[in-house]
């Protein structure tokens, strides 16, 4: 289009009206050309993205061909020499010496290891061969201490800055920064204090001219990323080091491994192109298990009783509860049981947090209950059973929690209680998190998944490929073989969309407990939906239909701010909405847990008979198998297409009466403002405080009720 064309439409005077028109179609005309000019700058924007991470990708790929592994290097002899001397580590593990000669040769490099590898070690021991000092950013404290405590009792100099740090200790580390005679190796600093602190940026700065600015070492990296589970605004700021700072090599080290992380990090670093060192994430010495949560809490609490008893007796383990709450209630509950266990979370003040936790390394305590602050920097060796009372809110957190157990290498059991309930207590807390309920579900489907390997599940999410070999029969499925079984799952959304389209037609809304009462035969009569029971289906059955409709985008959840909390309400979800039938679920037929079998020790032995809990006995086949199979000829009362199911225009059908009466109520969904943000974890923090060592000071004080009882003596 040319401005010839533009005027060329003569203003007609006798007729504006008609030269109106013809303007407006070519205002259309041209918004037309514009939005497809548009959409193909975007694509373009795309593809140049993608080209660009290709081309960094490329560059990795050259770099980590590079033979990282050499002993003779300018300071191989003196590594060698500190690594037996001083950390008195006989054998380095792999990737430990390709990550220390990359960052002594000057190259940026992000080491990913599972939790427990042996990352501080990749940083530790260079510090100590090279000139200068290694700059440390660790997110907490607490790990900072420790790594500390570590270093100077191998009479390693090493100092750390906080916001707690006096006068007096910062300045005699600032000066120890700049004085070419000093003896001090490594600073471990806050992101905070590194983005906050104008002082000690431009001592970092006169360190640098100096040439006394070894390295900067970025330990829990992953946090950098929006992506990640951690994230925490203050490690952006690290983004200026590398233009600060050029020729101090960067490393970077975490857990956390999926490749949109890892790239993200890059880029915010500016180190896009660096080497990526990254460990195999298996963990053959632990066993997976997911076993079914009891419905009440006097029920979980017996079932714990059992475990603690019984197959873990004399045994060190941690349970993780989701919230302050729970952990408290569960503390207590388990101690009326006569069992020895405290409560470790951020709201204890932080010397009763080190006396449970010295307690429990000491084995006073047979089992910590905690929430996530009981994490980064634990490093007990025998940790024999982690068991998740609730599912963690992401595969990485998931990972990382049981990643405490057997880190001495023998084997331990990472057991997580699986229910529909605790799927919403959690999708309410994280929803306003960027790829919070996506980072959910990925558990979720760990947990409902009836049959895969769950040590595949977990190689998926992070990149990785293992064979079935690889689990060496260590997870419940591959312990115990079942046969697959491929259900048709129609039936089951028709029924569920008829229930919701009836309570939506009577303006009622339904969280995911009621829409599955309703659907087990239960719950309000004047909703309930005669055709649209699952008859002979078993509650956690439906349970799990329910969360798998949620993974699939067959129902999708709603979330709606009270004063005091978030509800999570289910709807039809983009799926049905489309008027696509769920896909199929695959099923085991055989379900029995590998608890008996697994624990070979006497003491397990001896309590068999007394600690199985009923619902780990090897059920029949037909009752366990209430699922209804693919069934051609099943007949329904409900109206159905020729295939025998509800049509896309019957599906719609519920779907045009739900749509209207949600009109009616304005929803809040799953964008929200920072604002709305702030204001949902304010609410929430009344009854269910999710805690996290990693959420800042901004967390409210509530009155914790254990607090004396914590004392192992009064048990
Ligand atoms: N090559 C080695 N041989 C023996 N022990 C080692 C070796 N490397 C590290 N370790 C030990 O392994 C333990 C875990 O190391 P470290 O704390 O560095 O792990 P990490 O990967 O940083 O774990 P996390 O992710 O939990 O912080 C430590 O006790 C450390 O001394």
């Amino acid at each position: 289009m040319d401005d010839c064309e533009v005027v060329s439409i003569k203003d007609n005077c006798q007729d504006p009206e008609s030269t109106l028109k013809q303007v407006e179609i070519e205002i259309r005309k041209v918004t037309q050309e514009l939005q497809i000019l548009d959409g193909r700058k975007v694509k373009l924007v795309a593809r140049r993205e993608k080209l660009k991470d290709a081309i960094q990708q490329q560059k990795s790929a050259k770099l980590a061909k590079k033979d990282w592994d050499r002993q003779d290097f300018s300071w191989s002899k003196e590594l060698e020499n500190i690594q037996k001397t001083v950390f008195k580590v006989d054998k380095l593990r792999a990737h430990q010496l390709p990550t220390m000669n990359a960052t002594m040769s000057g190259v940026d490099a992000i080491l990913i290891m599972p939790t427990g590898g042996g990352k501080s070690l990749c940083f530790q021991l260079p510090a100590l061969v090279s000139k200068g000092i290694t700059l440390v950013v660790t997110p907490l404290v607490s790990l900072m201490e420790d790594q500390l405590m570590g270093l100077r009792n191998r009479g390693v100099q090493a100092a750390m800055l906080s916001a707690n740090s006096t006068r007096d200790e910062v300045n005699t580390v600032h000066n120890d920064m700049t004085n070419a005679n000093s003896q001090l190796k490594l600073v471990y600093v806050t992101p905070e204090k590194l983005a906050k602190s104008k002082r000690f940026m431009s001592k970092v700065q006169k360190m640098h001219q100096m040439g006394r600015f070894a390295r900067l070492a970025i330990d829990e990296v992953h946090c950098c990323s929006q992506w990640g589970h951690d994230f925490r605004p203050d490690y952006k700021f690290l983004g200026i080091m590398r233009k600060m700072f050029p020729g101090t090599p960067i490393i970077g080290l975490t857990a956390t491994a999926t490749s949109r992380v890892i790239q993200d990090v890059q880029k915010i670093l500016n180190i896009s192109g660096c080497l990526i060192l990254k460990a195999s994430f298996n963990r053959p010495n632990l066993f997976y298990e997911v076993r079914l949560k009891p419905q009440s809490q006097a029920e979980c609490v017996t079932q714990l009783q059992h475990m603690l008893e019984g197959e873990f007796r004399g045994k060190s383990g941690i349970i993780y509860t989701m919230t302050i709450k729970d952990a408290e209630e569960l503390v207590l509950e388990l101690r009326k049981k006569g069992l020895r266990v405290a409560p470790y979370h951020a709201q204890l003040a932080a010397e009763l947090r080190s006396k449970v936790h010295r307690r429990w390394v000491e084995n006073e305590y047979q089992a910590v209950v905690a929430t996530i602050a009981f994490g980064m920097g634990i490093d007990k060796p025998d940790v024999r059973y982690v068991i998740h009372h609730c599912i963690s809110k992401s595969m990485e957190n998931f990972y990382q929690e049981s990643g405490r157990a057997g880190r001495d290498g023998e084997k331990a059991q990472c057991i997580v209680f699986w229910r529909f309930a605790d799927l919403t207590r959690q999708s309410t807390m994280v929803f306003t998190e960027q790829t919070g309920l996506e980072n959910l579900y990925g558990l979720v489907s760990y947990c409902i998944d009836g049959v895969r390997c769950r040590r595949n599940i977990i190689a998926d999410h992070f990149d990785e490929r293992w064979e079935s070999s690889d689990c060496g029969r260590m997870c419940d499925h591959c312990h115990t073989p079942q046969e697959h079984e491929t259900v048709d799952l129609t039936t089951y959304g028709e029924q569920l969309l008829m229930i919701l389209g009836k309570s939506a037609s009577m303006d009622q809304r339904l969280t995911g407990q009621k829409l599955i009462d309703l659907f087990m035969g239960k719950g309000t009569p004047k909703l309930r939906v005669q055709e649209a029971i699952a008859k002979g289906l078993r509650r956690d059955r439906a349970e799990s239909i329910v969360a798998f409709f949620l993974i699939d985008g067959f129902l999708r959840e709603d979330f709606h701010f009270t004063p005091y909390n978030t509800i999570s309400y289910i709807l039809p979800g983009p799926k049905a909405e489309a008027g696509l039938a769920p896909s199929n679920m695959t099923i085991g037929r055989v379900k029995k847990l590998p608890e008996l079998e697994f624990n070979s020790s006497n003491e397990c032995k001896d309590n068999k008979k007394t600690n199985v809990d009923p619902s780990t006995k090897k059920r029949k086949v037909d009752d366990m198998l209430k699922i209804k199979k693919t069934d051609k000829n099943t007949k329904s009362s409900m109206p159905k297409g020729r295939n025998g199911h509800l049509s896309s225009r019957e599906i719609s059908k519920v779907k045009v009466n739900h749509k209207v009466t949600n009109n009616e109520s304005p929803k809040i969904t799953k964008t929200c403002t920072s604002s709305s943000k702030s204001m949902i974890q304010d609410s929430k923090c009344d009854d269910s405080e999710s805690d996290n060592d990693l959420a800042g000071p901004s967390k409210r004080k509530r009155v914790i009720t254990i607090e004396d009882s914590s004392d192992a003596s009064d048990i």
